[in-house]
């Protein structure tokens, strides 16, 4: 199967219009068949050995949402301890969460054990099983742009408290907490660059050939 230029161009127009949503998310659901679509592009990502080691888990309780924003809310209260000064209050003026606002979160885990003890590509890296479960959830993020829908991944909250909340068993890893739902608009540039916390850095600068450069600026 070939890809022509036209799908090619809606590929690339998905993959530089992503963003991560924290506050745009409007009040609208989720259709089924768009929330399946999704979810099957995810689950076609590609994982180490084929072991396919996530699972995701849907969430639109309120109660559930309420319980890990308040996890969010702790833990970024001990983040903002670890920056200083003018960084310290640029860190706390970001909203870096969209739990409540998000019509859906979705939980993606990682079982490191599904396939058994020994899998194909991961016997000397054994973390590759989690960074398969992270290419479900990029196709998950970029699939859920080509439906307009926004996402945002949230990192700020411990494990525990996800696991306590949505039941996950203590042999499963949780991957990523995502917020996911229909959005005002998707801004032109990542919010940390817009709001002054870090620019993009430069492609060219990422890209070496053939070895390590001798100096390679950040
Ligand atoms: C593994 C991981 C974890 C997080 C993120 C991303 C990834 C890949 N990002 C989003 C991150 O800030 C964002 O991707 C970059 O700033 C670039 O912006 P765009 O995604 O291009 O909009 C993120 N954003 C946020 O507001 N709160 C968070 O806890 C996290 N955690």
């Amino acid at each position: 199967m070939t890809i022509s230029p036209e799908e090619r161009d809606a590929v690339y127009k998905t993959i530089f219009s992503r963003r991560d949503v924290r506050r745009e998310f409007i009040d609208k659901k989720v259709p089924d068949d768009v929330l399946e679509r999704i979810l099957l592009a995810a689950h076609h990502a590609p994982s180490v050995g084929f072991m396919q080691p996530w699972d995701f888990i849907i969430v639109e309780n309120s109660n559930s949402k309420k319980k890990i924003k308040q996890g969010f809310l702790e833990a970024h209260e001990q983040a903002a301890t670890l920056f200083e000064g003018e960084r310290k209050t640029q860190y706390q003026a970001l909203k870096l969460e969209g739990i409540e606002e998000a019509p859906l979160g979705i939980c993606v885990t990682c079982d490191r054990s599904r396939t058994g003890s020994v899998v194909l590509g991961k016997t000397v890296k054994p973390e590759m099983d989690l960074f398969s479960a992270v290419c479900a959830v990029q196709n998950l993020w970029l699939a859920a742009r080509a439906e307009n829908l926004g996402v945002g991944w949230v990192s700020i909250v411990r494990d525990e408290v996800i696991r306590e909340t949505l039941k996950i068993p203590e042999n499963i890893d949780v991957i990523a907490y995502l917020c996911v739902g229909y959005v005002e608009q998707f801004q032109t540039t990542p919010d940390l660059e817009r709001f002054g916390w870090l620019p993009r850095r430069d492609a060219k600068k990422a890209i070496h050939f053939e070895s390590w450069p001798d100096n390679n600026e950040a």
